[in-house]
């Protein structure tokens, strides 16, 4: 039988506000207007569907403080996590938010009303606080605590909801069916950076789901926004797992844990959130089903939770990053770990390196060699592999991309981040990408790694020959002209270029040929997995 709703009843806004629809509707283009944040969409379809029962708007300022600060709303029941809208001095401006006010709020994607929300006041959180008391630490080394203090606005408006309609979803929407024993029930809300994509854990998932003996299990996705808050997460999650009527929760190890604070050290113990689920699950009625680490016991063939493996035992472990790591290379990832379904899933979305790809990033003064070095690079990967290559020559760019631009600082950098950008997506879609701009500006080149570095390889060539070696070999005069100031800020004569201390290969041409470079760039490659044999 399905458990009751947290606070007795499930708050179904969309159910309650069905039969006002076209009044609601109509009422919310004649009123002011937020635009939701991404953290915001996700709590708000969680309010009006019930998930966050007994809530039945964003948290007013009495709430607030109750939740922060003893983890319970204003009506003395249960709350771990403050759900709050979060606004700007320009929006209270724009909307007038004050007490009675009626607010439109809409999708950030379409535009589309969602809700109305009724003010019923606005306030200033004391975000410190918040951080200590609700994340135990004031430390922004905390996702959560990172998001309170730079991109969570400086004000809260609480109020009451009136559902207009659900936000929109386009992926997995053909799984409902209410009769499963076995909820598995993933967030495909906001998670912590750096974790493996909804798409992949949903496949995942799916990979699985035969694995349960039929009609056992069902699939429903969570559109919610962590917070990593380990203990008082735990405490949320089992409030609106109860809402969705499940009557036991599993908590593993670490529930919801950022990892380590600023100090290296874990922001939580490992039980900390199955202990303070436990001593709330008489009110949550909800039973806590605890699940330790398990670990493989290879001599026997079986799994056993970590601390009761009797001493001297061989046990095996595969830790996050080394399956990271095996999932770049291509290296053997054993049936012990996982099922093999799921591990070709995980390799769909993690190619091994040698279908990833990369960028050549070639950085150097005009008329070093980095053109002539570019273009044999172009010819020696298309022999090579099998990617598209991808050249953006500094001249296409210059006509193509940046044709508004000069050579100031400021337009040279975003010169450098437009090049990034393209050569960041061709990299995501497993292309080679070579750019050759002089780029002279470190932080610049560092941003570009950034950008690109989150979709494949990276590698800086700095092409360092010599500036009187540049001027020599620059056939179309224009040092000269530079000299006699007919061309203003020239990189070198009149402008700086700051040599690169993090290249990862340092070419000369004055002391190698154009194929011996493009050699060395391709061994780099090989050496990293990225062509060659594997
Ligand atoms: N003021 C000034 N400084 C440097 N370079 C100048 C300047 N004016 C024009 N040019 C010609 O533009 C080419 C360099 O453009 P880049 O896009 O590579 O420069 S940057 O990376 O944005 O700094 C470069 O040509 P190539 O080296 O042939 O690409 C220069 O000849």
């Amino acid at each position: 039988m399905a458990n009751t709703p947290h606070g007795g009843v499930l708050k179904d806004l969309y159910l309650r506000d069905a039969h006002k629809y076209d009044a609601l509707r109509a009422e919310a283009d004649t009123l002011p207007s937020l635009v939701l944040t991404d953290r915001q969409l996700c709590d708000l379809e969680l309010i009006l569907n019930g998930g966050f029962s007994p809530l039945e708007g964003f948290l007013n300022e009495k709430d607030y403080n109750g939740v922060v600060e003893n983890m319970r709303l204003e009506s003395g029941l249960l709350w771990s996590i403050p759900i709050t809208l979060d606004v700007n001095e320009e929006e209270i401006k724009a909307s007038e938010l004050q007490p009675q006010r009626r607010v439109t709020l809409l999708d950030p994607r379409d535009y589309e009303p969602l809700a109305i929300l009724t003010v019923e006041d606005v306030y200033q959180p004391n975000k410190a606080k918040e951080a200590e008391h609700v994340f135990g630490a004031d430390d922004s080394a905390h996702p959560a605590v990172y998001y309170l203090h730079n991109i969570a606005k400086k004000f809260n408006v609480g109020g009451t909801l009136e559902a207009i309609q659900s936000p929109s979803h386009y992926d997995y929407v053909a799984n409902r069916c209410k009769c499963a024993h076995l909820l598995i029930h993933p967030v495909v809300g906001l998670t912590k950076p750096g974790d493996i994509d909804h798409y992949t854990r949903v496949r995942v998932y799916k990979a699985l789901m035969p694995k349960y003996p039929n009609g056992m299990a069902e699939l429903s996705l969570l559109p919610l926004a962590m917070r990593m808050g380990g203990p008082r997460e735990a405490v949320w999650h089992a409030l609106i797992r109860k809402n969705h009527g499940v009557t036991h929760f599993i908590v593993g190890r670490d529930h919801a844990g950022p990892g380590k604070n600023s100090q290296g050290v874990d922001f939580y113990g490992p039980y900390d959130a199955q202990d303070l689920v436990e001593k709330f699950k008489d009110e949550i009625g909800i039973e806590i089903v605890p699940f330790q680490m398990v670990t493989y016991c290879p001599d026997s063939d079986e799994y056993m939770p970590a601390d009761e493996v009797p001493e001297g035992i061989k046990t095996l472990n595969i830790s996050g990053t080394e399956l990271r790591r095996r999932l770049k290379t291509g290296l053997p990832i054993p049936e012990w770990f996982s099922y093999p379904e799921v591990v070709k899933v995980l390799r769909q979305s993690h190619p091994p390196r040698s279908q990833q790809g990369f960028t050549i990033f070639l950085t150097g003064l005009h008329a070093s060699g980095k053109n002539a070095i570019a273009r044999a690079l172009q010819v020696s990967l298309n022999q090579e592999s099998t990617r598209s290559v991808s050249l953006l020559m500094g001249e296409n760019v210059r006509a193509e991309l940046s044709s508004e631009l000069g050579f100031s600082k400021r337009d040279r950098d975003i010169n450098i981040a437009r090049q990034a950008f393209v050569a960041g997506e061709l990299t995501r879609a497993g292309a080679a990408a070579i750019v050759a701009p002089i780029a002279p500006y470190d932080e610049a080149r560092k941003q570009a790694r950034k950008t690109i570095e989150k979709s494949g390889g990276f590698y800086l060539v700095h092409v360092a020959t010599a500036l009187e070696e540049c001027i020599k070999r620059d056939r179309d005069g224009v040092y000269e002209k530079a000299k006699k100031g007919e061309i203003k800020e020239f990189t070198g004569i009149n402008d700086p270029y700051e040599v690169p201390e993090d290249a990862d290969l340092v070419v000369d041409i004055t002391k190698q040929s154009v194929s011996q470079a493009v050699h060395e760039i391709v061994l780099l490659l090989e050496k990293d997995g990225f062509v060659g044999s594997s």
